[in-house]
Order: structure tokens, then C-alpha cells, then sequence
């Protein structure tokens, strides 16, 4: 009888997780064990991949432990390592919570953008402070095919940019990440969303994620839309004094971002657990040979 690993998949909104409870940080995840994993044909399948650990027990976290217990050591479906994921740290708090390590209220998750708090809500739905956006200064073209757009950078702890396209078909097939100008803009990769309008306040996206490919849904990319969004609508918060909400649909649901005029953003969206089984070590050894 070979060991096991027990795993968990969750998703929120569509944006799909491999789940790897491992509180004393004992199971070595390199990034071909992290993408033998995602795979979706010959592993489990997922965006990405959520490495619940104490914050104690990492040592990328161990600073955050006061503040925080849980750390999501997050990675990108092909193994590469993110500063963010606004779905997974919604589904890791979930996970935390049916595993009977924390109930309904305020909870603090280290990640690699910082500590944030999330409320799990009795209604259901689970609401993350995600920090303040950044907008590095810059102007870049995002084009497919014949098309181009100007695109905002926003970064929300990982890197945005965003491009308002008339039609959400225009962003094409999304198999390869769309190319910019000035090449080389972004050498550590970029995650790109194109937005149109639904109507006021209401917006949708389709996103190629770094590390992942086209996903159904990205957090952290709906609170950037919303932030590029409100800048070019006139209601950027810290010029009007007026929080400004947005819903933003996603191919697999609906998030909904608010930005206060201090900058803070929370975000509020679904959380769900669907599965439960166990990992092969053999199996997961030898897939990531
Ligand atoms: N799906 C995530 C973002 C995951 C990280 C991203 N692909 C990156 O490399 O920055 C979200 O919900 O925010």
C-alpha cells in the first residue's frame, strides 16, 4: 500500500483549486509535483493550487505567524509561485472552516501580498479585505490580432493590466498570453483582463492568468477591473470621498468589489468545496520526475 496525501478541490467562481492541507509544512511541493497536480487530464485538475500551512511552520511566513495562523502558499497551475489569489484565499478560509479550524466571522490568512482578513458571512458568501491597488505609471498597448487597446497597469499584490474592448470576443482565443508594446514590459509575466461594459457599475471580464491560461473567474482581477473602472467612470473614491461599488461578472459568476475613498478594497464572492480524496506519493513522485 503505497502513502497518501489527502487533497481537497474548491473553486470560487469557476477559479478552480487543488486543496494540500499540510498545517507543519512536511509535504515538498516543487513546481512539476504543483503542475502534475493541475493538470487536468492526467492529474486532478485546477487554476492553481492552495498549500495550507501554519504561518509558523514557513519560512516565507513565519514573520506574519502573530497575526495571522494560516498562510496560503499559493501557486499558479504550472507550478510558478504568485504574491495573490483573491478566489483562493476565499476558498482556503473556506476550507479552514470546514475542516472546523475556524467558524463564521473574521479571519486573518497570511499570504505573500500580506496579511488579509476575510469574513466568512452566514449567508454564505466569504468578503476579503484585499489591500489598496497600486498603479504603476506606464502606458502599454495589449493587442490580438489586428486589434489593440491601451491597457492599465494595476497591481493588486500580482500584476494587471486592463484593456475596455467593445466586445469580450475580441480578446480571441486566449490559448497563449497576448503580447504587448513595448515588448519586454513585463518580464516576470502580467495578468491581463479585458472588460466590457454591463451597464452602471456592472461590468464583465475574460482574463488570461499568468501561470494558468485562460481561468473562469480572477479576483484579484475583478478588483483591479473595478479600480480601473471607477478611474475612467470619474468615481475613483479618493477624489469623490464615495465608496464605489462594482459588480463585476466573470465567465463563472459574479463578484462583487467595493473600493472606500481610504483605498481599501473588499471583494465578495462564493467559496466551495466539492471534493475530498488522497494523493499517490508514487503517482505524484513520478509525475514530477
Ligand atoms: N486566480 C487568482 C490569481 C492567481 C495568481 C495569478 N495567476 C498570478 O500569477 O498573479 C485570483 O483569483 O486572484
Amino acid at each position: 500500500m503505497s502513502t497518501r496525501i489527502g487533497f481537497l478541490k474548491g473553486h470560487g467562481t469557476e477559479n478552480d483549486f487543488v486543496i494540500v492541507p499540510d498545517p507543519d509544512n512536511v509535504i515538498d511541493l516543487p513546481p512539476a509535483a504543483v503542475a502534475a497536480l493541475c493538470d487536468r487530464r492526467a492529474g486532478i485538475g485546477g487554476d492553481g493550487l492552495l498549500h495550507v500551512v501554519r504561518s509558523a511552520a514557513h519560512p516565507e511566513a513565519e514573520e506574519m505567524a502573530a497575526e495571522a495562523e494560516w498562510f496560503m502558499d499559493y501557486r499558479n497551475g504550472d507550478g510558478s509561485v504568485a504574491e495573490m489569489c483573491g478566489n483562493g484565499v476565499r476558498v482556503f478560509a473556506r476550507y479552514l472552516q470546514c475542516a472546523g479550524y475556524t467558524g463564521e466571522g473574521d479571519l486573518a490568512v497570511a499570504t505573500r501580498g500580506g496579511v488579509k482578513t476575510v469574513h466568512i458571512a452566514k449567508d454564505g458568501d466569504i468578503t476579503v479585505g484585499m489591500g489598496k491597488a497600486r498603479l504603476p505609471e506606464g502606458e502599454v498597448t495589449v493587442s490580438v490580432g489586428e486589434r489593440s487597446w491601451t491597457a492599465l497597469n494595476v497591481n493588486m499584490g500580482n500584476p494587471h493590466a486592463v484593456a475596455f474592448v467593445d466586445d469580450l470576443a475580441h480578446a480571441g482565443n486566449l490559448h497563449s498570453p497576448p503580447p504587448f508594446s513595448p515588448a519586454g514590459t513585463y518580464p516576470d509575466g502580467v495578468n491581463v483582463e479585458f472588460v466590457v461594459d454591463r451597464g452602471p457599475r456592472h461590468v464583465a471580464l475574460r482574463v488570461h492568468e499568468r501561470g494558468a491560461g485562460e481561468t473562469r473567474s480572477c479576483g484579484t482581477g475583478a478588483c483591479a477591473v473595478a479600480v480601473a473602472a471607477a478611474r475612467r467612470d470619474g468615481a475613483d473614491p479618493a477624489v469623490t470621498g464615495t465608496p464605489a461599488t462594482y459588480t463585476v461578472d466573470v465567465p463563472g459568476g459574479t463578484l462583487v468589489i467595493t473600493e472606500r475613498p481610504d483605498g481599501e478594497i473588499e471583494m465578495t464572492g462564493p467559496a466551495v468545496i466539492v471534493a475530498t480524496g488522497e494523493i499517490d506519493v508514487e503517482w505524484l513522485e513520478s509525475a514530477a520526475r
